[in-house]
């Protein structure tokens, strides 16, 4: 279990999370959705210890990370997960294999061993692009980029995995392929995931839990059926809905229009307590 206990995190002089409380759960995927600008990948960054959060506290086991704790930044908190950032541009001269390989980085001695090659090929096999194994990660495609990248989060042997806006550059196949990955991974492996989407029925269909950021308003969490409702969109978005059910009762979110007016204002404080 992953605990966040009344976490702020501001960057600049806004404060862009605060008094956020949730728990993550091994083996569950929680999807954080919500408008541009709302503190998602504020989130993601402050799971990581890449940001430092200003109050409150992170706890994973007996580990706990605390404003100007230097936790955060040591190897010790961050070998809890497998990040994926949202940019995935990398100005490096590694093929994509070598790009996978990377994923056991800790682990690596000057020799790397047929059994750490053999691992990489299957993660590229498994995200249907080890047919680019060889091409210099420069000269690949951002979706074609995005699923290396997924491949080597699969490399690594997390607690967490952090995935911010995998999909975004991904074609309708390559965005179900991966997340029937994140799905299986987290099952298979125990994981506590969470993943940025933007997609708000993809959303539906993959998370085990939403985490809906709400400008102005607290963070919610729950199940999909529980929590999608026309209002909540209206009143998160500014956008107008009609929730539709698929064969298995997910909720299906379906575009009228966009309420009029100016898309809800991003105050600087974004969060109430979560749930
Ligand atoms: N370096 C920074 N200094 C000050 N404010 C920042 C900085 N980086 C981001 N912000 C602000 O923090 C807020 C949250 O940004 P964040 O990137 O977490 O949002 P997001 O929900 O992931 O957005 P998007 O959906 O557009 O990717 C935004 O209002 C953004 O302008």
């Amino acid at each position: 279990m992953i605990a966040l206990e009344q976490v702020e995190v501001r960057r600049g002089t806004a404060c862009i999370i605060q008094d956020l409380t949730l728990s993550l759960t091994p083996g569950l995927v929680h999807v954080v959705i919500g408008p541009n600008g709302t503190g998602k990948t504020t989130l993601i960054r402050a799971l990581f210890g890449d940001l430092p959060i200003s109050r409150g506290g992170i706890r994973i086991g007996d580990q706990a990370l605390r404003p100007n704790s230097r936790l955060g930044r040591g190897q010790a908190w961050r070998s809890h997960f497998a990040y994926m950032p949202q940019d995935t541009h990398l100005d490096i001269a590694l093929t994509a294999l070598e790009v996978v390989v990377v994923g056991r980085l800790g682990r690596l001695g000057l020799h790397i061993d047929d059994e750490t090659l053999e691992l990489a090929t299957q993660r590229l096999d498994a995200a249907g692009v080890l047919h680019l194994a060889d091409r210099d990660i420069g000269t690949l495609s951002g979706g074609q980029r995005q699923m290396v990248l997924f491949a080597q989060v699969m490399m690594r042997e997390p607690r967490v995995m952090l995935l911010d806006e995998p999909v975004s550059a991904l074609d309708l196949r390559h965005q179900i392929r991966l997340l029937d990955l994140v799905r299986l991974e987290t099952r298979k492996r125990d994981l506590a995931t969470v993943v940025v989407l933007h997609d708000l029925n993809l959303a539906c269909q993959y998370a085990d839990r939403l985490i809906v950021m709400r400008p102005g308003a607290s963070a919610i969490m729950g199940a999909p059926t529980d929590l999608i409702s026309a209002a909540l969109i209206a009143d998160t978005y500014g956008a107008s809905v009609e929730i539709l059910r698929d064969g298995r009762g997910n909720p299906v979110i379906q575009p009228i229009g966009s309420l009029g007016g100016d898309p809800p204002p991003v105050p600087p404080a974004l969060f109430s307590p979560g749930a």
